[in-house]
């Protein structure tokens, strides 16, 4: 394989489903190059494509036009190094802990092994529910679920991880400290990621780089650098570049939403 530094790569990638009633195009000539270990927040109105541009880049399916590469290689079919979190985490109600975060490989191999139980602990510790693994999701809080659904993502080590408004359902202490826990086991572990919300602040905090799509079908208006340095915290937000960052955004979605 070639090597690349390009993580994930679409060349005029166009999605269109055929509905009972027609079709519904949702992503049209979307062509963007993501680096690897970059931090890139995609942002737009409701329905406008995200996550199918998320599910492309995973290989849950294909495209109708154009091509999605994952390191330089056409995606096909899921791949182990690409893991990803869902807005609810989808977790096995009769489950335990670590049982959930080995299911990857249960699932795929038919077998779980010791080996496979300690890296599962390794990372349960790193996204902060040691003393939790032998407890049932319905005896956890809706972060600490969170918390389960990135540590199943994180157990195979995937170089790119997927994200689709995975702290949309959280309250909103809860959303932030998973936002700030997500950075520091990003700076830990660098991986790729990308990061689907329809928060302008989330995004900007946690970002290097956000994409915004236009209203359906979703095409890419606006691909910009976040101007601040990290590490960065809530104060981040409330400089003045920040702010004016986050008009353009806002001013980028207002526009499309109203379009
Ligand atoms: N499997 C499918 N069959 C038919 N239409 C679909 C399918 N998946 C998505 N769509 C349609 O494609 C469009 C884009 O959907 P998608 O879920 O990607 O948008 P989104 O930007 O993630 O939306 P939201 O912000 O509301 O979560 C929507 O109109 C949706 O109804």
């Amino acid at each position: 394989m070639a090597l690349t530094n390009n993580a994930i790569s679409f060349s005029s990638v166009g999605q269109t489903f055929l509905t009972g009633s027609g079709s519904v195009t949702a992503l049209d000539g979307v062509t963007v190059t993501i680096a690897q270990h970059e931090f890139v927040a995609v942002l737009g109105p409701s329905g406008c494509g995200k996550s199918t541009l998320l599910r492309l880049t995973a290989g849950l399916m294909k495209p109708s036009k154009g091509t999605v590469s994952v390191f330089g290689k056409e995606v096909t079919m899921p791949r182990d190094d690409v893991g990803i979190v869902f807005q609810k985490p989808t977790l096995l109600p009769w489950a335990n802990v670590e049982d959930n975060v080995v299911f990857p490989v249960r699932h795929k191999y038919g077998r779980v092994t010791t080996k496979d139980r300690e890296q599962a602990r390794t990372i349960i510790e790193t996204v902060g529910l040691k003393g939790f693994e032998k407890r049932l999701p319905s005896e956890l809080s809706g972060g600490m679920q969170q918390r389960v659904g990135i540590a199943r993502a994180l157990f195979l080590n995937p170089d790119i991880l997927l994200m689709d408004e995975p702290f949309s359902a959280l309250d909103a202490l809860t959303r932030d400290a998973m936002g700030f826990e997500l950075l520091r086991l990003w700076q830990a572990s660098p991986k790729t990621v990308l990061f689907i919300t329809h928060s302008i602040p989330e995004a900007a905090l946690l970002a290097d780089r956000i994409l915004v799509l236009s209203e359906r079908p979703g095409r890419i208006i606006a691909d910009l650098q976040v101007p601040t340095a990290r590490p960065r915290d809530e104060s981040a937000l409330r400089t003045p570049e920040m702010q004016d960052f986050s008009a353009e955004l806002r001013s980028l979605l207002i526009r499309k939403e109203a379009a």
